[in-house]
């Protein structure tokens, strides 16, 4: 948009440098241990709102593991979704996930649902979740975000608001996180997904009014 864009573009990619090794550091049994905090308060907080359904990611490389999460949201009867890539789109379809079995590697080896028939017939109008939880590599206390750098949660939430602008009730944005992943300030463009709420092991956040994503 502005002469800004180039320096915002290289902090981003420092930044992102940076947080992939702190996160990368973290050894396997500590994250594994935050990772099952980070989904209890999660769980508890599901539990206290009347969230009926969620959108969840399937954790790769030192990604905070929610699988936890994605287990108890079964077994409390929430409808879980899961995102598939369309890389050549750069968008994600969402799916109802009932089980590990309908899952399998995708693009980027992560696990996606599989779908029943391989006829190329995504949706086209995203399925839109009470509540969506967030992958990152960086998160701030006024909800800013640093993904790997594709843009995929912006352009979902950008297509939500295009399928429905104000009349459905949006979604609550968490983003989960490793205490460790909280910076002062994340680089953020005006297209990028601000968090209403982040959940670390230290507890949950609730993040800058202003910044709420259907603003
Ligand atoms: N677990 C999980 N699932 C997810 C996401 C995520 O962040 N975590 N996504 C959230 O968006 C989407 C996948 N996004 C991804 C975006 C980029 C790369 C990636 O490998 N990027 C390269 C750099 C690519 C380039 O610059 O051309 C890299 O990091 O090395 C991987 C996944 C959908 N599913
Ligand atoms: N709504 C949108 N429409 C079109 N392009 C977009 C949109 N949102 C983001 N992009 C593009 O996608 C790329 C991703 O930018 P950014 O660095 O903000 O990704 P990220 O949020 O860190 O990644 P991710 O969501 O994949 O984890 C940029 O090139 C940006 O221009």
């Amino acid at each position: 948009m502005t002469g800004n864009r180039a320096p915002l573009a290289a902090l981003k990619r420092e930044l992102r440098a940076e947080r992939t090794a702190v996160r990368d550091g973290l050894a396997a049994d500590v994250r594994a241990s935050l990772s099952s905090q980070v989904c209890s308060h999660a769980l508890e907080w599901l539990q206290k709102e009347k969230a009926a359904s969620l959108l969840a990611y399937v954790p790769f490389r030192s990604e905070l593991d929610c699988r936890p999460l994605i287990a108890g949201a079964w077994v409390l009867g929430r409808g879980v979704l899961l995102p598939r890539v369309i890389a050549e789109a750069g968008t994600m379809s969402l799916h109802t996930v009932g089980s590990w079995e309908e899952l399998t590697p995708g693009a980027y080896g992560i696990l996606e649902p599989l779908i029943p028939e391989e006829n190329g017939q995504e949706r086209k109008v995203l399925p839109v979740p009470d509540v969506v939880f967030v992958p990152g590599l960086a998160f701030d206390r006024q909800g800013g975000r640093l993904g790997y750098g594709k843009g995929y949660y912006d352009r979902m939430q950008a297509s939500w608001k295009q399928d429905s602008g104000f009349a459905l009730k949006p979604p609550v944005w968490i983003g989960l996180a490793f205490s460790q992943q909280l910076v002062p300030e994340v680089p953020m463009d005006g297209h990028d997904a601000y968090m209403d709420m982040l959940i670390t092991e230290e507890g949950i956040f609730h993040c800058r009014e202003e910044n709420k994503p259907w603003n």
